[in-house]
């Protein structure tokens, strides 16, 4: 399967609202290095290779909602022996809920014999529609220490209230909580992000000048997106051979202005 540019679409069925994940796959999967710090291409490399469809996947476990759900695998290559001297498995689970949320669970074994540990970053890379950049608002990430890809990965602290956009952005949150809202005010929308094992996230938009140089994005998609990555990068994933790792991304759209806090949007599916 093709991991580039997956475009997942997700109505759920109540005209109140839809939900479109651009799941720049890879971009959904990022493994080994986060970004540019390391020698690899950007963002690792798993995000190019090519995976495989589980086709007797290990069942949900039963107290689930989640029915629909496809496994996607990737493995060690020869041809990747140069880059990446190990053996892994690496399975995403890409689950729908009844009322339309999404769910990525991937897990990640090292499957070295030669008793090796290896050193891996990871992150969700999820591109989220939004009506107008400059009206959305993220909740909690505010007062948070952050690095800013912008000046060389400096350390600064998130100051005020929620997050607003009106200039480039390119900054990792670090230790951030399990939940966060993308406020859509004008769709009256509020995508709420849930992790686990994520501990950091990165908030991009690449404004005018950054779109207009890159050859995949239009020169006003950046008034309709927001990325909102769910990561751990600061403090890289340590696995020993035969040890394996999880982590967690759920996203569900809830209509109205909701705001983190107030309202639990589990409650509103169920009562649709
Ligand atoms: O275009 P991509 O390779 O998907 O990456 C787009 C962007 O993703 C991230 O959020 C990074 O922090 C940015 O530095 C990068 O430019």
């Amino acid at each position: 399967m093709e991991a580039k540019s997956l475009l997942g679409r997700m109505n759920s069925g109540n005209s109140c609202f839809s939900l479109v994940v651009r799941l720049h796959l890879s971009p959904l999967m990022l493994f080994v290095e986060f970004g540019t710090i390391g020698s690899l291409e950007q963002h690792g490399f798993a995000r190019n290779r090519l995976w495989s469809v589980d086709r007797d996947p290990p069942p949900f476990p039963a107290n689930t909602s989640h029915r629909a759900f496809v496994d996607l695998i990737l493995r060690h290559s020869e041809e990747e022996v140069k880059i990446w001297p190990h053996r892994y498995e690496c399975r995403l689970r890409v689950a729908l809920g009844p009322g339309g949320d999404l769910m990525l669970t991937s897990r990640i074994r090292n499957t070295n014999t030669d008793g090796k540990s290896f050193t891996f970053t990871f992150a969700y890379h999820t591109y989220f529609s939004v009506t107008d950049i400059s009206e959305v608002r993220v909740e909690g990430l505010e007062t948070l220490d952050y690095l800013d890809n912008l000046k060389n990965r400096e350390r600064f602290t998130e100051q005020g209230d929620a997050l607003t956009f009106e200039s480039e952005v390119d900054k990792v949150y670090l230790s951030t909580p399990t939940k966060i809202a993308i406020l859509d005010h004008e769709r009256k929308r509020t995508f709420v992000l849930r992790k686990d094992g994520l501990p950091d996230a990165v908030v991009w938009n690449p404004w005018d000048k950054k779109a207009k140089a890159m050859a995949d994005f239009g020169d006003d998609e950046y008034k309709h997106m927001l990325c909102v990555t769910a990561a751990c990068v600061e403090k890289p994933i340590i696995l020993k051979p035969g040890e394996e790792w999880k982590g967690r991304l759920e996203i569900s759209a809830v209509p109205s202005s909701y705001c983190s806090g107030q309202l639990d949007p589990r409650r509103i599916f169920r009562s649709n």
